[in-house]
């Protein structure tokens, strides 16, 4: 498969459903400072080659333009002649599709699970147990554990996304990056926003807990309750 046999139909539905699903994080503040980006895959995935359409680095990802998306192949260059740059992040990207097969990988920053990774970031893994919200991984059994994976935030890209296939869990389809980000991704976009949402649900539930844990026996030596 080349990327000149992919249909523009399939392309355009795949330019369609980054632009709308941007827009939706955007409303959540889910792209402070630029950071974020977006990737869905088009065509067959076949590990030899494969291309998505992703995000251009450094753009305003809360404004709608024609200049926001870019067809890139299996190493992240792009396919089409275009200004654009690919996401700084696009090798993690890459990596991520080729080691799982998914069809969207979504990335953002937020204060939860960057302090979430920062908080069990020792640990390399974020254990979570017994939320409603893990069935939205597919895991369906009572009470439920999931350990979410914490990798180091290198400045060097390539040193992060080699190290993706030695954290991957089959199981959860997120990987935290330790005072960064996260990287969630699904077969297909609804798939990849259902799990970045409950993730990031997950995150929040566990930051709250940790606060109301550490402050409630204070509340009732001071006997407010
Ligand atoms: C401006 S802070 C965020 C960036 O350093 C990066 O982590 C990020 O998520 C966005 O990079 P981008 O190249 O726009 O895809
Ligand atoms: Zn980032």
């Amino acid at each position: 498969m080349t990327f000149a046999n992919i249909s523009l139909e399939h392309k355009q539905q795949a330019l369609d459903e980054l632009r709308q699903i941007k827009q939706q994080f955007a409303a959540k503040n889910w792209f402070p400072g630029t950071s974020g980006n977006l990737s869905v895959r088009v065509g067959e995935f076949d590990p030899e080659q494969f291309y998505f359409a992703i995000t251009a680095s450094g753009k305003d990802k809360s404004v709608s333009t024609p200049e926001d998306f870019l067809f890139v192949d299996k190493s992240g260059r792009a396919v089409e002649t275009t200004s654009l740059k690919p996401s700084a992040e696009t090798q993690i990207h890459c990596d991520i599709y080729r080691l799982t097969g998914c069809g969207a990988v979504f990335h953002v920053h937020t204060v939860f699970n960057n302090l979430i990774s920062e908080w069990f970031g020792d640990q390399g893994a974020v254990p979570a147990q017994g939320i409603e919200l893990i069935k939205a991984f597919n895991i369906w059994e009572e009470n439920a554990a999931i350990s979410i994976p914490v990798l180091p935030n290198f400045a060097h890209i390539p040193s992060i996304a080699e190290r993706v296939e030695d954290v991957l869990n089959p199981n959860v389809p997120g990987i935290l990056l330790r005072n960064h980000g996260i990287y969630a991704w699904g077969q297909n976009a609804f798939e990849a926003k259902k799990h970045l949402e409950a993730f990031e649900f997950i995150f929040e539930y566990l930051y709250r807990n940790i606060l109301l844990k550490n402050s409630a026996p204070q509340v009732i030596a001071d006997g407010r309750r």
